[in-house]
């Protein structure tokens, strides 16, 4: 049987601060100089909806918060549909998509978070997703001092809550770690403490091998 082509959604996953943005930037702008049509797009968010539920996810009202459930069940919906309306029309009439963020950061932060199993949210994110899967996943991952050091360049000095949060990082970072691990066909970890360059030349690579755009791009 003739193997599958990679779908040409890539996703970037990794702490905060750690360079997805950036990254994602840079990416599309190559892609684009060799002629292919690409959408960046973020999660959560994405769409007008998905939008609505990222304010209402990550800026809950004062004095309230959502439980780990709550939240998986927020993410999921708002990836259904990000998915049905912007990334999947996108793929069928041959664009890239790049996405900031996508479904490990549900399996990640929610169960860092705890209270929901492993199994719950694998489920959910095999109905959502169904066969729109990345091709290829860039895990960027850095010591927590470098990440936090950007986003205090970013937004300031770091609040109380990174601060104080230094094991949710922590456990974060690791829980990043594990899924491209545990998935080397699909992710690729990438060392995102070099410079902006390095991050990108690396994280290219990856993307000329798994599409082998080889002679295409050269
Ligand atoms: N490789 C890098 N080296 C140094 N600074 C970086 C690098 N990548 C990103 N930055 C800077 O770090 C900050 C956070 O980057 P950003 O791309 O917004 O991260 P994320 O999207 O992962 O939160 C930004 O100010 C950005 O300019
Ligand atoms: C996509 C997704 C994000 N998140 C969290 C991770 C981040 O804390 C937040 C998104 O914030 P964002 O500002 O996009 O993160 P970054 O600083 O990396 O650019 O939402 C989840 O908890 N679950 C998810 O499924």
């Amino acid at each position: 049987m003739a193997e599958l082509e990679p779908l040409r959604f890539i996703t970037l996953e990794g702490g905060e601060g750690v360079g997805k943005s950036t990254l994602q930037r840079a990416l599309a702008e190559r892609l684009n100089s060799h002629g292919f049509d690409v959408i960046t797009t973020r999660e959560p968010g994405g769409t007008p909806l998905a939008e609505a539920v990222r304010e209402l996810a990550l800026h809950p009202p004062e004095n309230d918060s959502w439980s780990a459930m709550s939240e998986a069940l927020l993410m999921n919906a708002a990836r259904s549909d990000h998915l049905e309306k912007l990334i999947r029309p996108a793929l069928r009439v041959g664009k890239w998509v790049i996405c900031d963020r996508f479904a490990d950061s549900t399996r990640v932060y929610q169960s860092v978070k705890g209270g929901v199993s492993t199994d719950i949210l694998s489920s959910m994110e095999a109905t959502v997703l169904g066969e729109t899967r990345p091709g290829l996943t860039l895990v960027l991952d850095a010591p927590l001092e470098t990440t936090a050091g950007r986003r205090s360049a970013r937004n300031g000095p770091s609040d109380a809550f990174e601060q104080r949060d230094h094991a949710f990082h922590n456990a974060v970072r690791q829980g990043f770690v594990a899924i491209a691990r545990a998935e080397p066909e699909r992710c690729h970890l990438i060392d995102a403490a070099c410079s902006e360059t390095e991050v990108f030349v690396a994280a290219w690579s990856q993307i000329v091998a798994k599409y082998k755009l080889g002679e295409l791009v050269r």
